[in-house]
């Protein structure tokens, strides 16, 4: 099957291709800069669930593949703390939508603070570790986990519930 994933970021895409290699399904990928068409930085679970869903409708249309993907990272506030987000969505040609959550953690005040600010994760990241592109590495879940989970262990875990309700569709369909 085609699948077209609505990003260019390599953690994402590696993350849907080592998802797919769990699988029995015979895959072929294209990569696609789509809109999310929400903020450059989702604060709730909805805001990134359709940024998600938006993406894997975006670039299923680009090639008429049998399957759209899409991987959004946010943030969301829980009781006066933040928490990373993360969601996912599988768009079949015929329009079935997927979707999925995935690992979510506290994170410390200062980045907190950051958000409220106005400013991204990604960067704030960066000065948080001293170090550069930490979104295209192990993210802030890889950061906050010691490296137990990273960001595209993550997103391979929601590719999985994806992958797995498709499945489950297509063999009762
Ligand atoms: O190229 P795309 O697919 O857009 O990949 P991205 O890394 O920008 O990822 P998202 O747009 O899904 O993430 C939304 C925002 O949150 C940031 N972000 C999300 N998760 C992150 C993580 O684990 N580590 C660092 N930044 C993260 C990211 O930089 C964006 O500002
Ligand atoms: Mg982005």
């Amino acid at each position: 099957m085609n699948i077209a994933i609505g990003t260019k970021n390599p953690v994402k895409i590696q993350a849907v291709k080592k998802a797919f290699e769990l699988t029995q399904l015979e895959a072929l990928f294209t990569s696609y800069d789509v809109p999310s068409e929400v903020a450059a930085q989702p604060i709730s679970d909805e805001e990134t669930r359709l940024g998600a869903v938006n993406r894997a409708r975006h670039a299923q249309r680009k090639d008429h593949a049998d399957a759209g993907i899409g991987l959004e990272g946010g943030v969301k506030w829980i009781e006066g703390t933040l928490y990373l987000c993360n969601w996912g969505a599988l768009v079949t040609s015929d329009g079935t939508v997927f979707t999925a959550m995935g690992a979510g953690l506290p994170l410390p005040d200062d980045i907190a603070k950051g958000i409220e600010a106005g400013s991204e994760l990604g960067p704030l990241m960066d000065q948080f570790t001293s170090r550069t592109g930490i979104r295209h590495a192990e993210g802030a879940i890889g950061v906050f986990t010691n490296n137990l989970i990273t960001r595209q262990s993550m997103f391979e875990h929601i590719v999985l519930q994806l992958v797995g309700q498709y499945i489950l569709h297509k063999s009762v369909n």
